[in-house]
């Protein structure tokens, strides 16, 4: 099997030189007594998969079974992904609209019959094409649909205070999900933003979120991810988010960069535990009939795509 190999004049250290450990520091298993589970978190699959010595300098990017002390990034199973999925990121502008879509291309290459819903659209004022209508244009899913517009780029539940708007019903839109997947195979429904932004209110009044709708629905999440700087924090939290409300979860990249640095291939290695895909840099401007037949290449075989080798994955991109 290929091995990639890394920059080899990225600043490294041997651990002759530096003994310290570079492992990114996973949590330590929290007392038994404490009703919190311990952090999924991100991080290599084993010891060896961190070891950036200038002699070891390679993403080792195949998934290893994970520390005992961590719940474990189960592989996920091929056409696993069915029924009500959620896709949510660690931000905004991360990439979830254009995942979204190669979900969905990829979905139907396989023949199911997909749905797409965007609950609560915000920032409609600007003009440009909804999330909406760039999955269609993308991907053509069976149905689309959006629940809700507001005007200005806000959050869903500001966005509809602003305007002086209905909210989003936490149950209104329970129920519409649930009739789209009377009727289809897949129903992938987008959100706002990242998993904690409020969406609209409750019968209660009180706000709800895409992590509560997740376990209305008793949905699986995608988690969209950014590839560079920063993100194994923000991935750890989200991740961290769903696990503690029992919400299985896996990550896809939103935008590999055409030219991978350091950084890019080290977070490919901590996230590969975790991995379902990732889309290259540039995928959203691709004519559609491109996108659809490139879209398996992007995701594995749980979200009905191909790639079940990230070591010949990067190879191939890099
Ligand atoms: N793989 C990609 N190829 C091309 N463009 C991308 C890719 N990923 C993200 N982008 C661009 O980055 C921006 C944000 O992407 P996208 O609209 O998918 O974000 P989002 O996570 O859906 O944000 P929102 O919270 O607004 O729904 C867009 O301008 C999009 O064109
Ligand atoms: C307008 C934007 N593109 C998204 N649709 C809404 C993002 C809300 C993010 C709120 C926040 O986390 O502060
Ligand atoms: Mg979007």
């Amino acid at each position: 099997m290929r091995t990639v190999t890394w920059d080899q004049t990225a600043p490294t250290r041997s651990p002759e030189e530096d003994p310290r450990p570079v492992s990114p520091a996973i949590p330590a298993p929290i007392s038994p007594a404490t009703p919190i589970p311990v952090s999924p978190g991100v991080g290599p699959a084993s010891p060896e998969d961190a070891d950036l010595s200038p002699e070891t300098i390679q993403a080792t990017v195949e998934p290893e079974p994970e520390p005992a002390t961590r719940a474990a990034a189960r592989p996920a199973e091929a056409g696993e992904w069915r029924g009500i999925v959620l896709v949510t990121g660690t931000d905004t502008d991360v990439g979830k609209t254009i995942v979204t879509s190669a979900i969905a291309a990829a979905a139907q290459a396989a023949g199911l019959r997909v749905a797409v819903v965007k609950p609560g659209q915000t920032g409609t004022a600007g003009g440009g094409p909804t999330d909406i209508d760039l999955i269609t244009r993308l991907a053509h899913p069976h149905t689309a649909r959006t629940l809700a517009s507001y005007p200005e780029p806000l959050a869903p539940l500001a966005a509809a205070k602003v305007a002086g708007m209905a909210p989003l019903e936490l149950y209104e839109v329970v129920d519409a999900i649930r009739a789209e997947a009377e009727k289809h195979d897949l129903v992938l429904v987008e959100g706002a933003g990242g998993l904690l932004v409020p969406m609209g209110v409750r019968p209660s009044g009180e706000a709800w979120t895409v992590a509560d709708l997740a376990t209305t629905l008793g949905g699986r999440t995608i988690v969209v991810s950014r590839a560079g700087l920063g993100t194994l924090n923000h991935t750890a939290l989200t991740l961290e988010a769903l696990d503690r409300r029992g919400v299985p979860a896996k990550v896809v990249l939103g935008a590999w960069p055409a030219e991978p640095e350091l950084v890019h291939w080290a977070n490919l290695t901590e996230l590969v535990p975790h991995l379902v895909g990732a889309l290259p840099d540039g995928a959203g401007g691709m004519e559609p009939g491109v996108f659809q037949r490139s879209a398996p290449g992007w995701l594995t075989p749980a979200l009905f795509g191909v790639l079940d080798d990230w070591r010949v994955w990067a190879d191939e991109v890099s």
